[in-house]
């Protein structure tokens, strides 16, 4: 990839290596719980992946604050966001929804462990998502005010409202001619939703007002979608080794996404337009330091993983 972006690799790979640091701590050995669980938990999210919905909590925090102090705060909430995602994809994986063998590089969850315990896997990241929430409060890092906002808007993005009414919708799109406008839903709802609440929540942890939680939430809404539109792009033209999971996956799937309805070029157009109108959300919000929320949108247009 293009050497502009090294900068912006560098700043991500710092923001992502903290929240490695913090994930398998949130899973202490000390828990009395069956080792198969406990050891496919820890695969999927030892698994690796990009860490891009921690590192929009962090990179929100510290573009609101000012600087890394807030970032810092943000940790738990970083990884919070990050058991979510990863029991989302576990679950997307499995026989019943993508039917998938490889994801981030590896065997899929449910082909290591089983469907049973893949299955528990995912319930048990769910579930821990929101006591480390909690925990982030009681240890007085955020207040307990911020801890009862994110966590409304945890339920709110991630549940049926959000990510998996979301996924439902793809599910059932799958049956049937899918629509633009059904097509817009199944991907501002499965994955724009997690990267809105990453950028709301690090943006109330660095203590963002009303109006930039709005203009935050414009931007991960269209960064979202573009990014859903990328992976989409990739499905079609990406290298399985660089992604870390099977390609053509969308077609065999007969899955109606945007490069089917539009054609490659037309999506391009419409990933590159979407990120430019994040871009305008976030310059108009008058952050303390944007920079870096800028640069990771020019980033992630031209991602190829
Ligand atoms: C409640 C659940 C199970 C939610 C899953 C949400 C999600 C974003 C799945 C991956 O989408 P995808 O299938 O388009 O991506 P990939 O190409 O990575 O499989
Ligand atoms: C929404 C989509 C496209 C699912 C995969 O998300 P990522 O591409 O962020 O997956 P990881 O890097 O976390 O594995």
């Amino acid at each position: 990839m293009d050497d502009q972006f090294a900068g912006i690799r560098t700043y991500l790979a710092e923001l992502a290596a903290k929240v490695e640091a913090e994930l398998t701590r949130a899973l202490p050995a000390s828990w009395d719980v069956p080792q198969p669980l406990r050891d496919a938990m820890a695969y999927s999210l030892e698994a690796g992946g990009k860490r891009l919905r921690p590192s929009f909590v962090l990179a929100a925090a510290e573009a609101v604050g000012g600087d890394k102090a807030a970032a810092n705060a943000a940790i738990p909430i970083a990884c919070a966001i990050e058991y979510i995602h990863t029991y989302s994809l576990i679950h997307d994986d499995l026989p019943a929804m993508d039917n998938d063998d490889y994801r981030r590089g590896k065997l899929t969850n449910h082909k290591v462990f089983g469907e049973a315990m893949a299955i528990l896997a995912g319930d048990s990241l769910l579930t821990h998502a929101f006591y480390l929430v909690a925990q982030a409060a009681r240890s007085g890092g955020i207040s307990a005010a911020a801890a009862l906002d994110i966590s409304e808007e945890l339920s709110y993005f991630a549940g049926a409202r959000g990510m998996v009414g979301g996924q439902a919708a793809d599910m059932l799109g799958e049956q049937g001619v899918t629509t633009m406008q059904e097509l817009e839903y199944i991907h501002l709802h499965k994955t724009s939703d997690l990267i809105v609440f990453s950028l709301k929540a690090g943006g109330r942890v660095g203590k963002a007002d009303d109006r930039q939680l709005a203009l935050l939430e414009a931007y991960g809404r269209n960064i979202g979608l573009a990014f859903q539109i990328q992976d989409d792009i990739l499905d079609l033209t990406g290298d399985a080794q660089k992604l870390g999971k099977k390609t053509q996956s969308d077609v065999e799937q007969k899955k109606v996404t945007y490069p089917y309805l539009l054609g490659i070029e037309e999506s391009r157009t419409l990933v590159e337009r979407l990120t430019q109108e994040a871009k305008s959300a976030v310059l108009e919000a008058e952050l303390a330091a944007p920079g870096k929320l800028l640069e990771i949108a020019d980033y992630l247009v031209h991602r190829d993983h």
